[in-house]
């Protein structure tokens, strides 16, 4: 997380994301060209190794500086690794890691899962009984022969009682039962021994590093079942980074994440076309014309803040949403909100002009004059509200204009969508040519398609597709690693936003956001990738970051804050900030 004078300088290349399915696909179209496969899985635990050497000594260094001065790296015994093996590639590849580091002078110990005895009887003739072709001994195989050859000592895991595999206290533990294959909850014996891989690693405070991605972690969706997965502190990412690694649990359980590419992508089709792209970093922006005035920046129309029945207010998700548009620099806004919170918006935000939310032809004057319109945010969810939201969209899409859709209006649009209404179609139609977006976390996206919040959160990427397939428009899935789906351009791209945190997950931080987004999408100044979703999203994201990396001054006292606490009233000071840092100087 960058703190707010790294920002302006710390700009991160995009990164390709796949799935498991796309990384096979690769492997294999580099194998038809006459690779060797266990040759690459060598490389691979080679570079592996140069790896984990690195990262130990900097952790000992780190450490050794932490207690000023007092060494922590072993000088008079080996270093030692516990290598946790499973039956796939992926425990192939730890066999081999283990081999290598014992080459290396380590003492090594493997800790194996799921395996028999008769597993590890020792063959003689293996090389030979390779080269036949027609019983090629699996690489896995081959990697635990060549362990076992070099006498490289393994214990069974029994169950998580045997207090036996902590025996062995390893200053590295290395995590290698699954890999890509992991594609459902593990059966008992590996939830049990990731489970205890963890406890150990902890228990020692050893240094966790997963081979390819952590084992429990779906590589293609970022599930983890039932919370069971390794934790790990450094991820080791063969071949191409895995879209799992970077959304949902991926974030918890990932790490730093180190690429080892290995080989060219050969394979020359639309299937490894990456099913996402990670982004880190906003464009940069060119300063404003000396030669412009507040009409050059956009009108924009935030329609929500409603008060139902006298009782339940909801004033602040409209508030927050303005002055976050106008942190983003759009030149002009006007809230029509409830009656009742015109005074609390113009103490708050004198800058804003009011409107009462329920004239409705006041409001449908200023949806014609305005150049974007963001609708729904504390809208509420009766019937009256809902009556508003409706005519309110209609001119919205009667006068072509851009439209954001968040929070009760995408409730009253799932509404509308199982009643069949025309709108739905209409909104659809309309967002072929002007710019629309809908912003729903998970449980929002359950309603607009009629799923469990479960259904979405197992499948993000699956969600957002078919969300944007059935309303159309651009669509900003919230949570730990947003997912924008942006499908303006001539092909629909996904993207995962890679900053942010979790101090963000507080009332009001969506309204924020729609208040960015529709704040960029006014200034037509900017150039349409200046002002897409997705920078919309990243400036957002590193708002959140800027706040919990600052230093408050109260009085005298200079107070660090971090994520607990964080408020969205606070955003729109961070998003000025940002949007500062990301302009060039003049
Ligand atoms: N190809 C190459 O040369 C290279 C490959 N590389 C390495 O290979 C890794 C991929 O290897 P992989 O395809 O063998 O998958 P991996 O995750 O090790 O194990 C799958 C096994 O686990 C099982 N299984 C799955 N889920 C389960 C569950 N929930 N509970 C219980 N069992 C479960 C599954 O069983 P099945 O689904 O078949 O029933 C199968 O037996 C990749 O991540 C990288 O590290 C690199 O070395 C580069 C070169
Ligand atoms: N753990 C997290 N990591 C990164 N961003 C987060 C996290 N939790 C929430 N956010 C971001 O904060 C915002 C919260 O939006 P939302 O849930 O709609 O809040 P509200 O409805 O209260 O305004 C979203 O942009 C979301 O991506």
């Amino acid at each position: 997380m960058p703190t707010s004078n790294e920002l302006s300088l710390k700009t991160t290349m995009p990164v390709g994301l796949y799935s498991s399915k796309q990384l096979y696909v690769i492997e294999q179209a580099w194998f038809a060209q006459g690779n060797n496969s266990f040759a690459l899985m060598q490389q691979a635990a080679w570079q592996m190794v140069k790896h984990i050497e690195i990262l130990y000594e900097e952790k000992c260094l780190n450490e050794q500086l932490a207690k000023q001065g007092i060494a922590s790296r072993p000088v008079n015994r080996p270093c030692r690794v516990s290598v946790w093996v499973g039956k796939g590639n992926n425990g192939g590849d730890g066999w081999l890691v283990a081999y290598y580091l014992q080459q290396r002078g380590w003492q090594v110990q493997v800790i194996t899962v799921g395996f028999e005895k008769q597993d590890f009887v020792i063959k003689d003739n293996i090389e030979s009984s390779n080269e036949d072709n027609k019983n090629p001994i699996a690489d896995a195989t081959k990697a635990l022969q060549l362990a076992l050859s070099a006498d490289c000592k393994y214990r069974c895991f029994e169950n998580i009682d045997d207090r036996s595999m902590s025996a062995l206290p390893a200053d590295v533990y290395i995590d290698a039962i699954f890999g890509i294959g992991f594609n459902r909850a593990a059966s008992a014996i590996y939830q049990q021994a990731i489970c205890a891989f963890n406890e150990a690693a902890e228990h020692v405070k050893a240094l966790v590093i997963a081979v390819d991605i952590p084992s429990g972690l779906v590589a293609s969706t970022g599930q983890v079942f039932e919370r069971v997965a390794i934790a790990a502190d450094v991820t080791l990412c063969l071949i191409a980074r895995k879209f799992g690694l970077h959304t949902k649990d991926g974030l918890d359980y990932s790490g730093a994440v180190i690429d080892i590419p290995l080989i060219p992508h050969l394979a020359n089709d639309n299937a490894l076309i990456p099913i996402a792209t990670l982004i880190n970093s906003p464009n940069r922006l060119k300063p404003r014309r000396q030669n412009s005035h507040k009409g050059s920046y956009g009108h924009v129309l935030i329609i929500g803040g409603n008060h139902i029945d006298n009782s339940q207010g909801m004033g602040g998700a409209a508030i927050l949403s303005a002055s976050s548009a106008m942190a983003t620099g759009s030149g002009k806004i006007t809230v029509a909100c409830h009656k009742a919170y015109h005074g609390a918006l113009l103490t708050s935000l004198p800058d804003a002009m009011s409107m009462d939310l329920h004239d409705t032809q006041g409001v449908k004057r200023l949806i014609k004059e305005a150049s974007v319109i963001a609708i729904g945010m504390g809208l509420g969810r009766d019937e009256k509200a809902k009556l508003l939201f409706t005519e309110y969209l209609q001119a919205a899409v009667a006068e072509g204009k851009p439209i954001i859709i968040d929070a009760d209006g995408l409730y009253h649009l799932a509404s509308l969508h199982r009643e069949n209404h025309m709108l739905i179609a209409e909104l659809k139609t309309h967002s072929k040519t002007y710019q629309v977006c809908l912003t729903p976390h998970s449980g929002e996206a359950a309603r607009l398609l009629n799923k469990k919040v479960d259904e979405i959160e197992n499948d993000r990427l699956a969600a957002i597709t078919e969300g944007a397939a059935i309303y159309g428009g651009d669509w900003v899935l919230k949570g730990a690693g947003s997912l924008i789906l942006e499908q303006q351009s001539a092909q629909a791209h996904v993207y995962v936003c890679g900053v942010g945190n979790a101090g963000m997950a507080t009332a009001g931080m969506g309204d924020v956001l729609a208040g960015v987004i529709t704040g960029l999408w006014a200034q037509d100044d900017l150039k349409h990738e200046l002002r897409s979703l997705h920078q919309a999203v990243i400036i957002h994201g590193l708002a959140g970051d800027v706040l919990v990396n600052q230093t408050r001054n109260n009085d005298d006292n200079l107070l660090l804050v971090g994520q607990r606490g964080l408020q969205a009233q606070d955003m729109p000071a961070a998003i000025r900030h940002v949007m500062h840092l990301i302009t060039d100087s003049l």
